[in-house]
């Protein structure tokens, strides 16, 4: 058989003893998590609850039916509910009224007549509200019912309990047996030292009175708004610190005989007023990084002066005027939970203030806290009417949900969130500085991060032993903050202005992407022109790119030296040209005047000096002819010149580099990384036969170091820019190549893709290197090269 602990705890009882199962259905379905609890009475087996899980943020709602009182069974009154089982309460229509249609209510547990105090504490949730407590939540449970209905004898048994001399006797309610938990519990907890303190009050006619110190005059205590915790407190309100439990148990005995009690018609010991009896826990715990942690849970036990109708109760003078003030609260608190439970309203107008009752449990209704509600009913037909009453008011009190947390000394809490804070901010701020620095060399990011000895230093807060924080006094505490909260602001404008700075960097990024593609889009234009044209350039014209590139303007009428494509490299002549500023270039010299670096890296883009000049045969293809020196002349006679210059029928194998390196050593470089991955390439001869000028062409343009200055691939790559493998094909390599060649985006703003030779990113080339092969062109990205391109791309702008 099946029973319930709340929402965590499945109870198999057998015929004597109990096997507690743990809970960790989350498999298994609400419906199988229904149930009822029984219990063996005299031979025969008594059901003494009914049970159904419901989701647990909602405030918890148990009902418990009392049985026929010795009142009710002389008058002939007879039992008016039934119970269908999981959770489930049939309650007959009210007699005598309009309203005898018959009401079915679920709640978590109905607990029947036969539950005895000791089942109340087992299976009513109370026990995890404890639990909770001693966490640092905030935990109430309150009896709520119609007067006579038990809620008194459920919270802390029968009249005269505490007079008796069995400190131990079986109808001790639930606050006692809570007491009796939570004390085991706190023996069990090595790991904590824990504090109690206990109040008791009561709002006898909306006077809060302190049970605990209630004085000869019973002075009534001020309700007031406290700013710091965010809720309402009693000022004043007398406290006694709790070592044992026996200290717990007169707390509750000495509220008990102080509390306001009278005698009526349906019940002669019926409490007058609302009674709150609250036990804080404060815990102090270590962390694993030495801090201490204190927590300050609390539950509260509230017993509920029942609602009375007067006419039955035949209240009179001060009981009337007790039964209109308790009527009164009850009702505030009635508007509250249905302003709560309904979803509309709940983000309104609360009328906690309207009463000290709900002033006093706003929290606990719905705020920060979590709740048991244990509504308790008559099972008699008489009392019909206000049975159904409670019984909505529960059911409506089940929708409320809370939000429950931890409360934590709010300046532990402070220093513990400032620590974190600042562990993250320090993080992020370090990820930022090493991020900005990998350009650090760049003049991009020269400008924005500043060097090692320039940065602004942060201000630490003292170091403190962790162990004595404890220790502290109130001013040194507070100063202690005042420096996390100094540092934590100096770290968030620190990480605010990196983040601008990195802004910054990306947008300076984006330009010289946007630069990049438009010039690679130029690029690409003219070496469309150059494979339609039979037009090779032999010799690249660095004066021409040295000005274009330094003024931005194109220079015409330099004097092109053109050559055989199909010439053997090794063949390939020296030539002689004067550029446009009169430098003389000689391949594998120097262009008088500059830089020995600058011409090396030029000599290595010769598609890039000759950008111009293959320009120039595109705007007058016959001027270039004019200047063209071919070796071969049966070549530039050849009929497919004229025709497409991509023959698709072509045997790309066969068909060898494009245009003939003047370089030896820079193409036996590129050659031999190409050799590392790929089918080698055939040497184009002049007798081959399937060479022509448009095979020639067609061909791979591999081998021509074809990089434009200026281009995305002239940038030495950074992490700011991540390289996104891809396989994208290329105008500019031949289907075999393709297989070998890995695309890569050069940034992912959709910058032009640049190819690269397997392995080079990150590798070695032959001559310890790492390589890049962009548009067929190997860059080498040693300590100088990347540097000098792109301190010209950011000269350019
Ligand atoms: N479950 C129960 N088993 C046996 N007796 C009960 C039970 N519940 C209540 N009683 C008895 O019923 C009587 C009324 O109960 P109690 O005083 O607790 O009601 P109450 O709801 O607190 O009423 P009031 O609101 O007037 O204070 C008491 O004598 C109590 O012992």
């Amino acid at each position: 058989m099946l029973a319930a602990n709340n929402m965590f705890t499945l109870v198999y009882i057998g015929q004597q003893d109990l096997h507690v199962q743990r809970y960790i259905g989350i498999n298994t379905s609400w419906t199988e998590l229904t149930g009822s609890i029984e219990r063996l009475e005299a031979g025969d087996k008594r059901v003494i609850a009914t049970h159904q899980l419901l989701p647990e943020d909602n405030i918890n709602v148990v009902v418990r039916v009392r049985p026929l009182s010795n009142r009710e069974i002389k008058s002939g009154d007879e039992s008016g509910v039934q119970f269908p089982g999981n959770g489930q309460i049939h309650c007959d229509g009210i007699p005598n009224s309009g309203d005898k249609k018959p009401k079915l209510f679920s709640y978590n547990v109905v607990f029947e007549p036969a539950a005895s105090q000791e089942d109340i504490l087992q299976y009513s949730g109370v026990k995890k509200l404890i639990e909770m407590a001693v966490e640092g939540f905030s935990c109430t449970a309150f009896c709520y019912g119609q007067t006579g209905s038990g809620k008194t004898h459920t919270l802390t048994g029968p009249p005269g309990l505490f007079n008796g001399k069995n400190p131990y006797s079986e109808g001790h309610g639930l606050v006692f047996r809570s007491f009796v938990y939570l004390f085991k519990i706190l023996q069990e907890r090595q790991d904590c030292n824990f504090v109690l303190r206990a109040s008791f009050l009561e709002i006898y006619n909306e006077k809060v009175i302190d049970l605990l110190n209630p004085g000869t005059s019973r002075k009534p205590l001020a309700v007031r708004w406290s700013k710091k915790i965010r809720g309402f407190f009693v000022e004043n309100l007398f406290t006694v610190e709790c070592e044992e439990l026996d200290d717990l148990l007169a707390v509750l005995e000495e509220g008990m005989r102080n509390r306001s009690v009278g005698s009526h018609n349906m019940n002669d010991h019926s409490s007058r007023s609302h009674t709150i009896l609250t036990v804080h826990i404060t815990s102090e715990q270590q962390m694993e990084n030495g801090v201490f942690i204190s927590k300050q849970g609390k539950i509260n036990f509230v017993d509920l002066a029942g609602s009375e109708m007067t006419k039955k109760t035949q209240s009179e003078g001060k009981t009337l005027e007790e039964a209109n003030n308790i009527n009164k609260s009850l009702m505030v608190l009635g508007y509250c939970i249905a302003s709560l439970s309904d979803g509309k309203k709940k983000a309104g107008h609360i009328p906690y203030r309207d009463s000290k009752l709900t002033k006093l449990l706003a929290d606990s209704l719905a705020g920060n806290g979590v709740s048991l509600m244990i509504a308790c009913i008559s099972p008699a037909r008489s009392n019909a009417s206000e049975t159904i009453n409670t019984l909505r008011y529960a059911a409506r009190a089940k929708k409320i949900r809370t939000k429950p947390i931890i409360v934590m000394d709010p300046r532990e809490a402070l220093i513990l969130s400032l620590k974190r804070e600042v562990g993250a901010l320090q993080t992020e701020n370090d990820h930022l500085r090493v991020a900005l620095n990998l350009g650090g060399e760049s003049p991009i990011f020269a400008r924005v991060e500043p060097k090692a000895g320039e940065r602004r230093p942060l201000p630490t807060p003292p170091r403190v032993d962790l162990d004595k924080l404890a220790e502290l006094e109130g001013p040194e505490l507070g100063q202690l903050v005042r420096d996390y909260i100094t540092e934590n602001e100096a770290l968030r404008r620190e990480n605010a202005e990196l983040y601008v700075t990195r802004e910054q960097v990306m947008r300076d990024q984006e330009q010289v992407c946007r630069e990049n593609e438009r010039l690679l889009k130029k690029l690409e234009d003219v070496n469309s022109v150059c494979c339609r044209s039979p037009i090779i350039p032999a010799r690249p014209n660095y004066s021409a790119e040295l000005s274009s590139s330094v003024n931005g303007d194109y220079v015409p009428g330099a004097a092109n030296v053109w050559t055989n494509p199909n010439l053997d490299p090794n063949q390939a002549t020296f030539t002689t040209s004067k550029d446009n500023t009169g430098g003389e270039v000689t391949s594998g010299g120097s262009v008088r005047g500059m830089p020995e670096k600058v011409l090396k890296e030029l000599d290595k883009r010769r598609i890039g000096g000759s950008f111009n000049n293959i320009l120039e045969a595109y705007k007058d293809k016959s001027h270039h002819r004019r200047n063209n020196s071919w070796d071969n002349g049966n070549v530039a006679n050849s009929p497919d010149q004229t025709s497409s210059p991509v023959d698709p029928s072509h045997n790309r194998k066969g068909a060898t580099l494009r245009r003939t390196s003047t370089v030896p050593e820079e193409r036996s470089l590129a050659m031999s990384n190409f050799d590392d991955n790929h089918p080698p390439l055939k040497s184009h001869s002049l007798n081959d036969d399937t060479s022509t000028p448009d095979s020639v062409l067609s061909g791979p343009i591999l081998e021509g170091n074809n990089l434009a200055p200026g281009t995305a691939d002239s940038v030495a790559p950074t992490a700011a820019f991540p390289v996104i493998a891809s396989r994208t094909s290329s105008p500019f390599t031949s289907p075999e190549l393709d297989d070998g060649i890995e695309t890569s985006n050069v940034s992912s703003r959709g910058s032009r893709p640049r190819q690269e030779i397997p392995g080079s990113a990150g590798t070695k080339v032959a001559n310890g290197l790492p390589a890049h092969r962009v548009f067929g062109s190997l860059v080498s990205l040693d300590g100088d090269d990347p540097h000098f391109l792109s301190t010209s791309l950011t000269n350019k702008h």
